[in-house]
């Protein structure tokens, strides 16, 4: 039962995984010089629509963009929506900022570092819409608290969003396939869990949902690994999460 360890990405506070592979191409470099500083979200201070966009709109934030292919396409096929990235990988940074300049996004506001550093300064009930596409899997027992869904980032997840909000997840590794699930069921238990699993049947995890485009690394897992890929859609409820907040702090007695 790795979900039940102590700890997770809230609570160890620190960043697995690479930051640079590659070293950057000149035209890369410039971007990030020059384009990241525009529109990256700034350093302090609560992060709102009103203060990265200067005005109220839905405001949508994608956990580990990668390379920034679907966070472009949601960002050009919603215009009047703002677009929060976060992603600690340089060379995703890049190719990111290289969909923004191409598609004159102006609705993107980019954080190369750790999602849940700006996740946890957007106030509460603020997100319509978080992604949380192929996180890394860990998929050692003893790297569980490394995964992004635990207890301490899905609860932050559902502060996040307001209700009606929705969290889309997709993996392709069983592993955290079988993890995921089991966190997500706690979270949307009927009477205390703050979300509705926006399920019908097997096609809604085995078909691509529209709206919902592949991004390289999928494509890769599909076409190279031949991996099945697994989609998921959750609703905030409006009402559950309070209850739920009981759920994995100290018990009392
Ligand atoms: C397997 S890749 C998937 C990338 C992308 N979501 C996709 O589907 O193409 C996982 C990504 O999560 C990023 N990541 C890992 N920890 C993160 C964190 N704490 N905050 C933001 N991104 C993170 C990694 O750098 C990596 O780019």
């Amino acid at each position: 039962m790795t979900a039940h360890k102590a700890g997770d990405p809230t609570t160890l506070n620190r960043l697995y995984g690479r930051s640079q592979g590659k070293p950057l191409r000149a035209g890369q470099q410039e971007l990030v010089d020059t384009l990241l500083p525009q529109i990256a979200v700034p350093a302090d201070g609560p992060v709102t629509a009103q203060g990265l966009f200067g005005q109220d709109c839905p405001l949508h934030f994608e956990i580990g963009f990668g390379g920034g292919e679907h966070m472009a396409y949601r960002a050009d096929l919603l215009p009047d929506h703002g677009f929060i990235g976060a992603e600690p990988f340089v060379n995703g940074v890049a190719q990111a900022l290289t969909h923004v300049r191409d598609g004159r996004l102006t609705n993107i506001r980019i954080h190369h570092g750790d999602a849940l550093q700006v996740l946890e300064r957007i106030p509460d009930g603020s997100l319509t819409m978080l992604y949380l596409l192929h996180p890394d899997p860990w998929p050692k027992a003893r790297h569980a608290k490394r995964r992004m869904m635990n207890d301490g980032p899905v609860q932050m997840f559902a502060n996040k969003l307001k209700p009606g909000g929705e969290f889309r997840f997709g993996t392709d590794h069983p592993v955290y396939l079988r993890h995921a699930l089991m966190v997500m069921r706690r979270f949307t238990d009927p009477a205390t869990g703050p979300f509705e699993w926006l399920v019908e049947g097997p096609q809604s995890w085995q078909q691509r949902p529209s709206g919902w485009p592949q991004t390289r690394y999928e494509a890769k897992a599909r076409n190279v690994y031949g991996h099945e890929v697994w989609y998921f859609r959750y609703r905030r409820r409006s009402e559950g999460g309070a209850a739920f907040k009981q759920i994995g702090a100290p018990q009392s007695g």
